[in-house]
């Protein structure tokens, strides 16, 4: 089966709309983890506009779940704007404080709205090696946020990578058009190339409960999706123990 990582980028950001700790990202996640998401998925921004170190901190040392960091492995410490919240120490620096089950490297712009394409490996390839060792050494999976270019998940390999997190985010946008077959087709292929080499397999960006359920039945060994956006607000509608439910029923 498909492990079911919550994002919980949203909550933090509804929490971050007010000076105070309600919702508690931690509580939020021992929810999900009570009904039944397998991992939990946050990416500190050097803005910390949602998830900030200090969550990272805490869910490090009450998850026994996987935990799934994601962000710029090149992104520098930034001082905070907001009283009595801790600076951002830089992306790595977060990593080895936490040592995460699995680390999610994305090449984002500090400046970018989200997340919104894949590494090229060709320009960064050798600049993420040493960074993949390093994470290697501390224990921690590395998976690298690629688009379903076979080449690029080649190199992917090469540079020493765990796993590849294909950007779902045009598969997404494609679902139910006239382009969804060949947009789905190129991620079924580049599914086929991640196997070929060897690189385990995850997905995420836009999933939801109407376009989860086609793309883990079309592509090969899908290990794991992680799911924030959407979720969130299914879970406002559907109540929390029923959104999980029903995420995990497309992952069957
Ligand atoms: C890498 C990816 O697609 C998402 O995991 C990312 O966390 C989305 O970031 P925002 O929640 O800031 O849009
Ligand atoms: N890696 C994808 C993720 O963690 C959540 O993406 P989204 O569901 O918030 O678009």
């Amino acid at each position: 089966m498909t492990a079911l990582s919550i994002n919980l980028n949203k909550i933090a950001l509804i929490r971050n709309s007010r000076d105070t700790e309600y919702p508690s990202v931690a509580l939020h996640a021992a929810r999900c983890i009570a009904a039944g998401a397998h991992g939990i998925t946050v990416h500190p921004r050097p803005d910390q506009r949602h998830i900030r170190a200090d969550d990272c901190y805490e869910l490090a040392s009450m998850l026994e779940v996987e935990f799934n960091i994601e962000g710029n492995p090149f992104a520098a410490p930034a001082k905070s704007d907001r009283r009595g919240v801790s600076d951002y120490p830089g992306f790595m620096e977060i990593i080895r404080q936490t040592k995460p089950a699995q680390c999610t490297l994305v090449p984002d712009t500090n400046s970018q709205l989200t997340s919104d394409h894949g590494f090229n490996l060709q320009q960064d390839g050798e600049r993420l090696a040493p960074i993949i060792a390093e994470l290697k050494s501390l224990g921690v999976r590395v998976s690298l946020f690629m688009d379903p270019d076979p080449t690029q998940i080649r190199l992917a390999k090469e540079v020493g990578a765990d796993r590849i997190e294909l950007y779902t985010g045009p598969y997404a946008d494609s679902f139910g058009s006239q382009q969804q077959d060949e947009v789905l087709n190129a991620f079924v292929k580049a599914s086929e190339t991640a196997a070929e080499v060897g690189l385990g397999l995850n997905a995420g960006h836009d999933l939801n409960l109407h376009n989860l359920f086609l793309f883990k039945n079309s592509v090969h060994n899908l290990l794991e999706v992680s799911i924030g956006h959407a979720f969130t607000v299914d879970a406002i509608e559907m109540g929390l123990d029923n959104c999980i439910k029903s995420y995990l029923s497309c992952l069957r």
